[in-house]
């Protein structure tokens, strides 16, 4: 790696391109959402007073000081700094910040929020909100993003009846399906959960941004939408771990790498949900993430509040399918694991040298689904891709088992588009890449060959 970020001639997306969206991101986003959180923790107050008195009011105090200097640094552009709240990962993150420092010469530039990678800088500044808050107990386990997860969750009401509602028909008509009919049934669950995507905070820097209609009306207009679509070789890949077909125990494992709570979440659900009643797996590993992270990611907190609440709703079929995943988490056919390694900057292609002990458990599935934009620059190492780069080019040798990514795209990376198409696209509405309108379903095999 040079100081330019370069792998084979494929710079890393930075701020330093004035006017790109990295730089846009860090000049405008982010200080926005620190904003936003300084803004969440300030309004908490009496809470924290009723809770743990001057105690919790001074802890306020300091983490908003702590908060407003990290605007600044951002702001102005200033060196990145070692952790110091001395959790687990703060070693790794340091000597990650060190490697960088090791890449520019004595008399280059520093690593910062403007020079440095883009993907690098913008989850560092999710750690360092976490670690503002870690250092000062007693708030410490304070989500600072909380409050817009639920508001989010509870906005999507109707379409969450819509989808568990269509869930609870095609469980109970299951027994009756063609093969067919159950890949038709497969389809629609994936483009919702595909959709679900657009529902993320982080793009909106923390404004509402929630399913209001039914999911299901919508998927043949977004159709035109999805620019790489293989969803087929999906089906196959789980097709192909059916007992008939392959002689093999019925012990399909599937993994669905988490992105966002609120309404995402549930679409996640639901897939995972079809997928076992269909007997298209018998066991789901949902990975989320082990601190607040991109504004609306899934917490173990959240992954279980999103249940109870959808069990306890009062509405039958949300009840219904609500205590059914309930009752799949008690009997372990579902489990919930967070690792670390997921709230780190690293591409995914660094995985099994930097998380010896996640990648193996990736391995152990049929099919890995990575949801999202932040996992899809992961996957391909946020790089400037030509947008005619292979996906199993781009993932640079990461291939745990076949994985699909299901994303719609919120930033400017993207490979596995035909000649052309992404400059047609480029004339025809500039901003393509990072409006969350498009999205893909881009599938590989450590089999495939490109
Ligand atoms: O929730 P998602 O789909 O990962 O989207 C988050 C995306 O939003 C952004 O904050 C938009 O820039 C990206 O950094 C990130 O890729
Ligand atoms: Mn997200």
């Amino acid at each position: 790696m040079a100081a330019d970020y370069t792998v084979h001639g494929v710079p890393s997306l930075s701020a330093k391109v004035v006017g790109s969206f990295a730089y846009l991101t860090i000049k405008d986003r982010l200080p926005t959402i620190l904003t936003k959180v300084i803004d969440t923790i300030h309004r908490n107050k009496n809470k924290f007073f009723e809770e743990y008195g001057e105690k919790g009011i001074e802890a306020e105090k300091q983490a908003i000081s702590l908060l407003s200097k990290l605007r600044n640094e951002l702001q102005t552009d200033k060196p990145i700094l070692a952790l110091t709240d001395g959790r687990e990962d703060a070693e790794s993150w340091n000597q990650y910040l060190q490697r960088h420092q090791g890449l520019h010469g004595p008399d280059e530039e520093s690593v910062s929020w403007f020079k440095s990678p883009w993907l690098y800088v913008e989850c560092y500044m999710y750690r360092r909100i976490q670690e503002a808050i870690w250092l000062n107990p007693p708030i410490n386990d304070f989500d600072v993003f909380n409050e817009g997860k639920t508001k989010s969750y509870f906005e999507s009401q109707r379409a969450i009846m819509a989808l568990c509602t269509h869930l609870e028909g095609v469980n109970k008509s299951m027994k009756e399906l063609s093969d067919s009919e159950l890949q038709d049934n497969f389809n629609k669950l994936l483009l919702v959960s595909l959709w679900g995507n657009k529902c993320d905070l982080s793009i909106s820097a923390g404004q509402e941004n929630s399913q209001k209609a039914s999911p299901l009306e919508s998927l043949d207009s977004l159709q035109p939408f999805i620019l790489v679509d293989d969803s087929k070789s999906v089906w196959l890949t789980l097709s192909a771990q059916r007992p008939a077909q392959s002689g093999k125990e019925p012990a399909a494992r599937v993994d669905i790498v988490l992105d966002n709570a609120g309404f995402e979440l549930v679409t996640d659900l639901a897939l995972a949900d079809f997928l076992v009643s269909s007997g298209q797996a018998q066991e789901i590993h949902f990975h989320g993430k082990s601190i607040p992270w991109f504004v609306s990611d899934v917490t173990a907190q959240d992954f279980h509040w999103t249940m109870k609440q959808t069990a306890a709703a009062n509405h039958r079929w949300m009840s219904k399918v609500g205590f059914q995943w309930m009752t799949y988490m008690k009997k372990g056919v579902w489990s919930y694991h967070d690792h670390p390694f997921w709230t780190q900057p690293h591409e995914f292609c660094d995985m099994a040298a930097e998380a010896p002990d996640l990648y193996p458990t990736l391995q152990k599935a049929d099919l890995v689904l990575f949801k999202g934009d932040l996992n899809y620059r992961k996957l391909v190492g946020d790089r400037d891709w030509d947008f005619t780069a292979g996906f199993h080019t781009a993932l640079r040798g990461f291939g745990p088992a076949p994985l699909c990514s299901l994303r719609t795209l919120k930033a400017n990376v993207q490979v596995g588009l035909q000649i052309g198409q992404g400059e047609k696209l480029t004339s025809q509405e500039p901003d393509w890449m990072t409006s969350g309108k498009y999205a893909v379903i881009q599938f590989d095999s450590p089999k495939s060959e490109q």
